[in-house]
């Protein structure tokens, strides 16, 4: 059965009622599940009270190297184990990881002016697999290691992007908003690469939606299958949309498809 690799991204992981909610759907999932997470509000945090300002660009958190020890605890520290935590109260037997353990996904510095920005390839399966066969769910955070041996900060869209294809896995990408929205606000239930062009073209499309709908897009051309891009805050969308039904005899969420 082909894994679930479920992205968790933005304010979820500052509320366990949501968790909570979360982790009860997961229980009903029948497939081998992998969390990928991220943690940007978490980073937020750290850096702001460490008194330091923090850009992006295109998306993505430029990552001075001083900041990487603050980065890396907020991500692979406090938000992978408070995941863990939470998934291991809701009885899955979960196992804290990083992109980089026993070589998972492989980790370059994507360009020189994001600082320690990680882009993150394909590496060796065997560790999740062996995860997945022996009923474990792994969660990993999207910190990763370079052949350099310099740890870098990867977008945690990407990240879940390259974990899914090391598995031939089903990809969802669930955030704070309910998937893509277009001009008007409203919810673009199926996005081609066509319409995500022109939606980023005219910018109604930004910021990291434009990362996660790259990232998704590519999922859909590499699986050959549709990903999802959805809220982890409607409990009852949230349990339709991973048990792969329609709620309401509508689809949960923004598909994107190729
Ligand atoms: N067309 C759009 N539809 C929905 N959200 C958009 C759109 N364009 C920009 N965004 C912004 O992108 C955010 C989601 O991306 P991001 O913050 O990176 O999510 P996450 O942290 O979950 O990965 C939304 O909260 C919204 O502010
Ligand atoms: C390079 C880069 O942008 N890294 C992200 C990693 C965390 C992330 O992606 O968190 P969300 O999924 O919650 O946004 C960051 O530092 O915010």
């Amino acid at each position: 059965m082909k894994p679930l690799v479920i992205k968790l991204g933005g304010a979820v992981l500052n509320n366990s009622l949501a968790l909570d909610n979360l982790f009860a759907a997961l229980q009903q999932v029948e497939q081998p599940i992998v969390l990928v997470h991220g943690g940007g509000v978490v980073v937020e945090d750290v850096l702001a009270k460490t008194g330091f300002v923090s850009e992006k660009l295109d998306g993505l958190r430029i990552t001075p190297k001083e900041q990487i020890p603050y980065v890396v605890g907020a991500l692979a520290g406090t938000s992978n184990k408070l995941l863990l935590a939470q998934a291991l109260k809701a009885g899955l037997s979960a196992v804290g990881l990083c992109l980089s353990d026993a070589g998972s996904c492989k980790v370059s510095q994507m360009d020189a002016r994001l600082g320690h920005v990680g882009e993150a390839s394909l590496g060796n399966p065997a560790l999740l697999n062996s995860l997945i066969e022996l009923g474990h769910v792994p969660v990993m955070s999207s910190i990763g290691i370079g052949e350099d041996g310099e740890l870098y900060n990867v977008n945690a869209d990407q990240a879940a992007l390259a974990v899914c294809k090391l598995l031939q896995g089903q990809l969802v990408l669930l955030s704070d908003v309910a998937g893509v929205l277009d001009q008007d606000k409203q919810l673009v239930a199926e996005l081609n690469s066509a319409l995500a062009d022109k939606l980023i073209a005219d910018g109604v499309i930004t910021d990291g939606m434009t990362v996660k709908v790259k990232a998704a897009l590519e999922a859909a051309e590499f699986l050959q299958t549709p990903v999802s891009l959805a809220s982890w805050k409607d409990p009852a969308k949230l349990a339709s949309l991973l048990a792969g039904q329609t709620y309401k005899g509508e689809s949960v969420g923004t598909q994107v498809t190729v």
